[in-house]
């Protein structure tokens, strides 16, 4: 037996060991959450030493094969046009109007990877090509359109915009640095992401980052509602860049959380999309919600808009989004509203930043979304100590840090010293 199938073998027990005590774990149970990320983990362990550094570096550089392939049969809808049914090969290339032969090579590639199954050139959907119809309760369809479109394009000029920036590490000032990011190169604009998704013309991706995030958090974050005490917030708590208020739909969906009041602040474009958003919901979550545009970014405290003193404000998935320098700007302003003249004790009014943060066992999920974030915007998944100290540089005090059965953490601070 050679070395390398000696581990093999020995990762296989611990893999089989790892499922049989994830199987016997309450499935709601911190411990069960914590040995699926090790499954996961094991998996690609017991991989690498089967397959040896040529083949698994092989599939490793060919995997953007298997995104663009998924991206294929997704933007196309095949998923759909399947439906409930079975389709031939020409049958589905007549109704998606695509090359025969090229439609069976990406066919070929997806049901390798275990979508749709296949028999005798007819295919069906199954439990894995059926998230990919915009129709399923938890379709992935706007997630992999946003991740292979913007993402996969942006990720391949990440190499350009680091050479741009050139050497010099943190050490050197991010305004020394261009503001270039890599989907200003893949995508031929100027501003920031956010800005440029804003845009009329690009509002069908604004759209659709919308969903795909509501789509990824979906399937990461799922139990960040059930996992923190979400109702012991003192309200009103203004959700700091809350998108169209994706977090807001999940808390809300929870009776316990309806005495909760929440002001979500955006850049006016988003405010508009998030306002025609939660005018469809029913009354008794949208009347919790309220809504204020600005841009966090502004340079004084009364032009970003914020409302000021209020009792709690809370960051989720903007941070990450951002450079150091940059994140100090949005905490510095975020701090100087929470510390506005109004009848909350400053002592009393928090901050609560929630965010993915890198770890020495992160997932392979959060390694290739800090990947995406880095490319869309130069953002950057940070550790808790590099969060922690961008928070405290920002003249915050750290009081409590809430890990969760989820990607992300929340980070709960106060403002530091006695400002009041
Ligand atoms: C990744 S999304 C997160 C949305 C939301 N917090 C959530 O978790 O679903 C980042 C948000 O920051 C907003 N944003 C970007 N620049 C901003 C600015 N200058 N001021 C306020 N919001 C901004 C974007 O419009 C977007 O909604």
């Amino acid at each position: 037996m050679s070395s390398s199938s000696d581990d093999a073998v020995a990762v296989a027990e611990k893999l089989l060991a790892l499922v049989k005590a994830r199987a016997v774990a309450q499935a709601e149970s911190t411990e069960f959450y914590n040995k699926g990320i090790q499954v996961q983990a094991t998996c690609d362990r017991l991989l690498r030493a089967v397959m040896g550094p040529l083949e698994y570096t092989a599939l490793i550089a060919e995997s953007c094969q298997e995104s663009q392939a998924l991206q294929f049969v997704t933007s196309l809808g095949i998923a759909e046009i399947i439906g409930d049914g079975s389709l031939a090969l020409p049958e589905i290339s007549e109704k998606t109007g695509v090359d025969t032969q090229y439609l069976g090579v990406v066919m070929n590639c997806m049901s390798g990877r275990g979508y749709f199954q296949e028999e005798d050139g007819v295919y069906r959907n199954n439990a894995l090509s059926a998230v990919l119809r915009e129709d399923h309760p938890s379709s992935m369809k706007s997630a992999v359109g946003f991740v292979c479109d913007e993402g996969y394009n942006a990720a391949s000029r990440l190499i350009d915009v680091a050479k741009r920036r050139g050497s010099g590490g943190t050490d050197t000032p991010a305004e020394d640095k261009p503001r270039v990011t890599g989907t200003n190169l893949a995508f031929g604009f100027d501003c920031s992401v956010f800005e440029w998704m804003a845009k009329p013309e690009q509002a069908w991706r604004g759209e659709r980052l919308g969903r795909a995030m509501k789509q990824l958090h979906g399937m990461a974050n799922a139990n960040v509602p059930a996992d923190y005490a979400w109702s012991a917030l003192t309200s009103p708590i203004i959700d700091c860049g809350g998108g169209i208020g994706a977090l807001e739909m999940a808390i809300l969906k929870e009776e316990r959380n309806l005495g909760l009041e929440f002001t979500i602040f955006d850049i006016p474009d988003t405010i508009e999309n998030a306002k025609q958003t939660w005018s469809a919901l029913p009354s008794k979550s949208s009347s919790r919600v309220s809504f204020a545009p600005g841009s966090f970014l502004a340079p004084t405290l009364s032009e970003t808009g914020l409302p000021l003193g209020q009792p709690t404000y809370l960051i989720r998935h903007v941070l990450h989004d951002w450079t150091d320098a940059e994140v100090l700007a949005i905490l510095r302003n975020v701090r100087a509203a929470m510390l506005a003249p109004s009848n909350t004790p400053v002592s009393d009014r928090k901050l609560l930043v929630c965010e993915m943060l890198v770890r020495p066992d992160s997932s392979r999920f959060v390694r290739t979304t800090s990947m995406q974030l880095l490319a869309l915007n130069n953002g950057v998944t940070r550790t808790l100590d590099a969060m922690r100290a961008l928070i405290e540089q920002a003249g915050f005090v750290i009081r409590k840090v809430h890990s969760m059965r989820a990607v992300d953490s929340i980070i709960e601070a106060g403002v530091a010293g006695d400002a009041e």
